[in-house]
């Protein structure tokens, strides 16, 4: 579904990011991408969609070659392929609504999208979209008066409006706090088996990249260092990947109830727990305990 071959990116001040990626992420897999910081995961994520263009080698989503310099053909390759960012991107002022419209751009008219005129079955598939991620009372709501938790969402529904076969999520929920950010990585999860989306994001955190990820790749200096399945990745991966032993801040931890958001406070238990996956083992779950 997405592969890279002997893929490189070599920013122009000549650093190079990536080294000879060789990758491939079937269809319907919930990736997690794992490293320090700089070891070059949201390059590799940024190249999928050609937000980064890749300098050497060859990068294919399905049948497209990602192809940087060809804007239409990375238009239409966006339209397949949405992009969740740490920071939400939603537009504050209009309403949670029209956000999630902003989604059906690529099968609406440029003028028509312009003036926020958008048909009866997209805005039918925008509420199912919210409805999906929680939030479809939130729809004529003002998008930044939602939390943090509840602004992700909404990115999540504008992704899913666009009817993607892959999300890409670049530190989906680096700004979240822990419950929250299980309860959005379970909205992801959720969605990833019931539509049969990939899903390919950025995690900080690795207890959360084992909840959540059916596979686990590990970055160091812009290389592939591990590539598994979520149960391979054992304490002496992940610190060869980290280049030392896991630390306490590498797992999430619950904070004090002050810094509790609303979503935190309504996340039922199964939420704060995460998902039973493949690799389901309540000892790794000790961020919670
Ligand atoms: N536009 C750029 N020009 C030059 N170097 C860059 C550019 N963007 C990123 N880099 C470098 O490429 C390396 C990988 O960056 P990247 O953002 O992919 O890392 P990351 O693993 O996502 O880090 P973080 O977790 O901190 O976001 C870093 O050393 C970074 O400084």
């Amino acid at each position: 579904m997405i592969k890279f071959e002997n893929v490189d990116v070599v920013y122009p001040n000549g650093f190079r990011g990536l080294n000879d990626i060789n990758l491939e992420i079937h269809q319907g897999e919930f990736v997690a991408i794992i490293g320090l910081s700089g070891a070059g995961k949201s390059t590799l994520i940024r190249a999928v969609n050609g937000l980064v263009p890749y300098t050497n080698g060859t990068l294919t989503v399905g049948d497209t070659v990602v192809d940087p310099r060809n804007k239409s053909k990375l238009r239409k390759l966006r339209s397949k392929v949405g992009m969740i960012f740490q920071q939400f991107n939603n537009v504050g002022r209009i309403s949670v609504l029209n956000n999630v419209l902003i989604g059906r751009s690529a099968f609406t008219p440029t003028w028509r999208s312009l003036i926020g005129w958008y048909g009866s079955h997209d805005r039918e598939v925008a509420f199912q979209s919210l409805e999906r991620v929680g939030i479809v009372e939130k729809s004529y709501n003002r998008a930044a008066a939602l939390s943090g938790g509840q602004q992700q969402r909404v990115a999540i529904a504008r992704v899913l409006a666009q009817d993607p076969e892959v999300i890409l999520a670049d530190e989906p929920v680096a700004s979240l706090d822990p419950p929250t950010a299980r309860k959005v990585l379970g909205d992801l999860r959720t969605i990833q088996r019931d539509l049969g989306i990939t899903c390919v994001v950025n995690m900080h955190h690795l207890d959360l990249a084992r909840d959540y990820a059916d596979r686990i790749i590990g970055m160091r200096n812009g290389e592939v260092v591990f590539d598994g399945a979520t149960q391979d990745a054992t304490e002496d991966v992940i610190a060869d990947v980290y280049q030392r032993p896991r630390s306490a801040d590498d797992a999430t931890q619950v904070q004090g109830g002050a810094g509790l958001r609303e979503d935190a406070e309504n996340a039922t238990e199964a939420d704060l727990n995460g998902p039973v996956t493949g690799s389901g083992n309540d000892s790794e779950r000790k961020d919670i305990a």
